[in-house]
């Protein structure tokens, strides 16, 4: 599990705003600043931060679902930009996407039957009659049935929906996958059997995710490795484990210190936040973290730290207390 199986480097990505009426631009939302980090082939990294941090943004920019502003993104080895159409066709079929919203992701004019074959029909795989072979099975895969693949999605529960997303994620045999909070929209009973689903099917197709998530028991339940996102920067890099039990960046900590104990005698101290969330437009100099850091410093506000490895630990953080 040591290889990378996926690079980013130096990824940014701004969305600009709207011009006003005599055509000036009014700047830009800064969504994704200069992000970089590796997964590794069959690992499961998490990227996490509260909403608004860029993760929705990375996740797209990473597929190609919209064009970065800068950077690039590696996959085996090579890089996507340099690609050629027909080059760049094949390797997007090895990369796919879980969306959030299994309501909003499934056209519900289409059946089972439609959703499933539309891939496989825009990379020319088989005739009618094999691609049906294969929509059967990948509905077995995904726990549902072939007595399913003539209906419409408004006859599917939540959990079901999702099913049928995540077959079509893996209908032309991916190796990577982008999974954007694939358990958010669904009911908290539905959540742990669609996750297990996930586990499973990495196991048996060798996947490896990309899981975006702002709930942190799921990710330490399901990641390996962690990116931590606040502002559209990346602050702190870990396995998951040592993130978890010993947190260094100031925002990681805040973040953690956030989650719900099971055991109501458990005392742990909730770090609050001081001041707003500022704007992706229009943020601070310095640090991003920097106005509402408990621990902020002067170069803090003047100097952006750059995320650097930790001697002699496979972490790595963006912080100027740890740039002894
Ligand atoms: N199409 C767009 N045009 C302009 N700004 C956008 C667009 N999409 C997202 N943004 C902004 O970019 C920033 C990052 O959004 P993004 O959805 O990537 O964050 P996120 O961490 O995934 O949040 P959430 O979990 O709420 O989706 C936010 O400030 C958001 O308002």
């Amino acid at each position: 599990m040591e290889k990378a199986l996926l690079e980013v480097r130096n990824l940014k990505k701004y969305y600009s705003l709207k011009k006003d009426w005599l055509g000036r631009s009014k700047g830009h939302v800064k969504a994704v600043e200069n992000i970089s980090f590796s997964i590794r082939d069959g690992e499961t990294f998490g990227l996490v931060g509260e909403s608004g941090c860029g993760k929705s943004t990375a996740g797209r920019t990473i597929l190609g679902l919209m064009p970065a502003t800068e950077g690039e993104v590696i996959y085996q080895g090579k890089t996507l930009r340099t690609l050629s159409k027909e080059e760049l066709r094949l390797t997007r079929k090895n990369m796919q996407m879980i969306f959030q919203d299994p309501y909003a992701s499934l056209n519900p004019r289409m059946t089972v039957f439609d959703i499933l074959e539309e891939p496989l029909r825009a990379h020319h795989i088989g005739e009618k009659q094999d691609r049906r072979k294969k929509i059967e099975e990948i509905l077995e895969v995904v726990g549902l049935t072939k007595r399913h693949i003539n209906r419409y999605t408004h006859e599917f529960s939540g959990g079901q929906r999702q099913r049928i997303v995540i077959a079509r994620s893996l209908i032309l045999q991916p190796k990577f996958i982008v999974a954007d909070e694939p358990v958010s929209a669904l009911d908290v009973s539905i959540q742990s059997q669609i996750l297990n689903l996930m586990q499973d099917l990495q196991e048996q197709f060798q996947l490896t995710y990309l899981f975006i998530s702002h709930d942190l028991s799921v990710v330490r339940h399901l990641c390996n490795r962690v990116g931590v996102m606040y502002l559209g920067n990346l602050v702190e890099v870990s396995d998951v484990g040592t993130l978890f039990n010993e947190p260094l960046h100031p925002y990681t900590k805040m973040l953690l210190s956030a989650i719900p104990i099971p055991d109501p005698l458990a005392k742990r101290e909730r770090i609050m936040l001081q001041g707003d969330l500022p704007s992706p437009a229009n943020p601070p100099s310095g640090c991003p973290f920097s106005t509402r850091c408990p621990d902020v410093k002067d170069i803090c506000r003047q100097v952006k730290p750059e995320l650097k490895s930790m001697t002699g630990e496979a972490r790595q953080i963006a912080c100027h207390l740890y740039e002894a």
